[in-house]
C-alpha cells in the first residue's frame, strides 16, 4: 500500500552525472515519496525544455519502493536496506538494468556519504549489482560492476538502413542484440544510421531490444555503437558492452577473456568468466541543482 506519497513537488532536487556520456539525472529520493511518472522522466531528461540525459536514477531503499509499490516485491537477493537504483529511459518507460548507471549511482552513493566508499551494494530490478569504487577523487569515479552471467538467448537479426546485420541475443538482466559484423573498420560503424529505430524481430524481442553494432575482436579491443531501447542512439551502454565483448569473445571463439570496448563516448573494460562478468570504466558527477517543474 503506497504511504506518505506527495504530488510531485515544484521543486525536485537533482544530480547530473555520466559513464561514458552515457547521461543521467540522479533523483536523491531516500523514501521514494516523489511521484515519478512518465511525464516527469521525459521531462527532465528532455534535451532542449530539461536537464538532458539518456536515463533517470531514482536514488531510494529498496524496502521503501516497495513500501510505495513502486516494487512489486523485492527482487531476488536484493534486500530492504540496500539502496536501489529505480532505471527509467529517457521515454519514460521502465528497465531493468543499466550497466554505466550502476557506476554513476554507486559513485553518487559515496559522494553524498549514503555508502561508504569501497564494496557498494546496488539493488537493480535484476538483483544485486555490487559495484566496487577503484578510485574516487570527488567528483571522478573508476568503479567495477560485477554484471552477473550474461545468458545467451539464440540468433536473431537486425535492419540498420540498407543492411542486414545477424546477432546474438543476449540476456543482461534486459535485453540487447549484440552484432559482431565480420570485417567492419571503425569508419564504416561510425557512418551507420544508428541514430534510426533499427528493424528488429518484434516476435523474438516482443518487450523491445538494445541494438549494438561492433568490429570483430582484435588484440583484445573491439568498437562498438549502440540504439538503446526507450533512449534512441546514445554514446555508450554498459550492458551493451558486456553483450558485446560476450558476441566478440563468442566470434573468436572463446567464452571467457578480457575486452576493452570503445564506444562514442570513451572506453571500458570488461571481465568475462564461465561464471559471471565484470564491467570496470569512469564515472563523473557533473553539477547539481534543483529542477522547477512547470
Ligand atoms: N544505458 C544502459 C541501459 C539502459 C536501459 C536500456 N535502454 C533498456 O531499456 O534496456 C546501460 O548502461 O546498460
Amino acid at each position: 500500500m503506497a504511504q506518505n506519497r506527495s504530488v510531485a513537488p515544484a521543486e525536485i532536487t537533482f544530480i547530473k552525472g555520466h559513464g561514458t556520456m552515457n547521461d543521467f539525472v540522479l533523483l536523491p529520493d531516500d523514501r521514494a515519496e516523489l511521484e515519478l511518472d512518465s511525464d516527469l522522466v521525459r521531462s527532465l531528461c528532455h534535451r532542449r525544455a530539461g536537464i538532458g540525459a539518456d536515463g533517470i536514477l531514482r536514488i531510494a531503499t529498496a524496502g521503501a519502493l516497495v513500501e510505495q509499490a513502486v516494487l512489486s516485491e523485492l527482487p531476488d537477493g536484493v534486500l530492504e536496506t540496500d539502496w536501489f537504483m529505480d532505471y527509467r529511459n529517457a521515454d519514460g518507460s521502465i528497465a531493468e538494468m543499466c550497466g554505466n548507471g550502476v557506476r554513476v549511482f554507486a559513485h553518487a552513493l559515496v559522494a553524498t556519504g549514503r555508502a561508504e566508499t569501497g564494496e557498494v551494494r546496488v539493488g537493480t530490478r535484476s538483483g544485486p549489482r555490487p559495484a566496487r569504487i577503484l578510485e574516487h577523487r570527488g567528483d571522478r569515479a573508476v568503479v567495477r560492476v560485477d554484471m552477473g552471467q550474461p545468458e545467451l538467448l539464440g540468433l536473431s537479426s537486425v535492419q540498420v538502413g540498407d543492411r542486414a546485420f545477424a546477432g546474438i541475443a543476449v540476456d543482461m538482466g534486459n535485453p540487447h542484440l549484440a552484432c559482431v559484423v565480420p570485417g567492419l573498420d571503425g569508419e564504416t560503424l561510425a557512418a551507420l544510421p544508428l541514430h534510426r529505430q533499427p528493424g528488429f524481430d518484434t516476435d523474438f524481442f516482443p518487450e523491445g531490444v538494445n541494438v549494438e553494432i561492433s568490429t570483430p575482436l582484435r588484440e583484445g579491443r573491439v568498437s562498438m555503437r549502440v540504439h538503446e531501447r526507450g533512449a534512441g542512439e546514445t554514446m555508450s551502454c554498459g550492458t551493451g558492452i558486456v553483450a558485446t565483448a560476450v558476441a566478440a569473445l563468442a566470434d573468436a571463439g572463446c567464452t571467457a577473456g578480457e575486452v576493452v570496448v570503445t564506444v562514442p563516448g570513451g572506453e571500458v573494460a570488461v571481465g568475462l568468466t564461465e561464471s559471471g562478468s565484470t564491467l570496470t570504466g569512469p564515472s563523473v558527477l557533473v553539477a547539481e541543482g534543483t529542477f522547477r517543474r512547470s
